[in-house]
């Protein structure tokens, strides 16, 4: 288990091997320069360190930015920390922080803060004032400073196939398969059981409303999905219904799940949810009966799913 730190708190004396990025997804292609991060610090006797921005640049540098991310911050960092690294450093992302030259950045993060023996970076990186500084800089900075640089070729990156952004565009299309493929681990929603209308018992199906703090998370497509989740020590199933409720409301989007074999209170738990397969488009039914009908067929195909795990 690694440590989740601020960097403002930190300074090592121990020799570290370095990686640095936003990591928003921490998908198939991130794990893969982790693991190699991982196995290249345990060789050759490095902490292995992996340094991360939040708040995303892009929400700091264009604020009409309505970027939306696949994982909070905390989630990034449980993700991040259950690969096995041995630190994982936040850096809060600011103006200042943006204007500092590469050479600064250098010289105060990588070579004063982190005590960074080797860099692994990928070949398009750029970094420092203005995106200025690309590898060959960071490779002319490593000589003056005593680091080595080693670069995560095209090849490497363009051989998985799998960006953040591709990521993005298949939660929003509702393609849930792609989105877990491409991850390598279920999507998740993390949240707290809030109070909805208190209609759910009325109609027999029970639904946790999720309340999601963090306005930069990325919500997947309208609809309804099968989820997993874990309350106390049990694994519970269940699905999860995401939009306007338009048969008896139609107001707000909420995101609401009925567990399966379940009927514990658990308003205010923070709840994980993740996020398996999808069911259908929401629809707006002609009664409430119609509605009742649809969950029982959603019951069945999400029971069916679940069995075939
Ligand atoms: C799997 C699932 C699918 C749902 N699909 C729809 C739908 O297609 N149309 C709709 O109006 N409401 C749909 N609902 C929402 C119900 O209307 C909702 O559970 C009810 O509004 C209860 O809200 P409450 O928890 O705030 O009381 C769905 C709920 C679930 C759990
Ligand atoms: N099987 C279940 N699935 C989801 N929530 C359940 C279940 N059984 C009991 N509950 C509890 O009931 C609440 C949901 O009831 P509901 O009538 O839909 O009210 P609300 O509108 O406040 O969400 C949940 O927040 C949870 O505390």
């Amino acid at each position: 288990m690694g440590k989740v730190l601020k960097i403002e708190k930190y300074k090592s004396s121990a020799s570290t091997i370095v990686t640095i990025g936003t990591f928003d997804g921490v998908h198939v292609g991130h794990q893969k320069i982790i693991n190699r991060l991982i196995a290249l610090g345990e060789k050759e006797g490095l902490k292995s360190v992996i340094l991360t921005f939040f708040p995303h640049p892009r929400m700091v540098l264009q604020k009409d930015s309505n970027i939306k991310l696949i994982n909070t911050i905390d989630e990034r960092s449980e993700i991040l920390d259950s690969l096995g690294l041995d630190y994982l450093l936040i850096k809060k992302f600011t103006k200042d922080f943006s204007r500092l030259s590469a050479e600064e950045f250098v010289k105060q993060v990588l070579v004063d803060r982190l005590n960074a023996k080797k860099v692994i970076i990928g070949y398009d990186h750029r970094f420092g004032r203005n995106r200025n500084a690309d590898i060959n800089d960071l490779i002319k900075y490593g000589e003056a400073f005593g680091f080595e640089v080693e670069e995560i070729s095209a090849k490497d990156i363009n051989d998985v196939a799998v960006s953040s952004t591709k990521i993005r565009k298949a939660l929003s299309e509702g393609n849930i398969q792609k989105a877990n493929r491409y991850l390598g681990y279920p999507f998740m929603l993390t949240g707290t059981v809030i109070k909805g209308k208190g209609i759910g018992k009325q109609l027999d199906y029970p639904t946790a409303n999720i309340g999601i703090n963090e306005a930069y998370k990325l919500i997947p497509k309208q609809g309804s999905y099968v989820v997993k989740t874990t309350i106390g020590k049990d694994t519970v199933f269940g699905m999860m219904n995401i939009g306007m409720n338009p048969t008896v409301s139609g107001e707000t989007e909420s995101i609401e799940v009925h567990f399966f074999n379940f009927d514990s209170t658990i308003y205010g738990e923070k709840i994980q949810i993740d996020v398996l397969e999808r069911i259908r488009d929401e629809q707006k039914f002609e009664s409430v009966q119609a509605l009742k009908d649809q969950l029982q067929k959603d019951k069945l195909f999400s029971l069916n799913f679940i069995n075939n795990l």
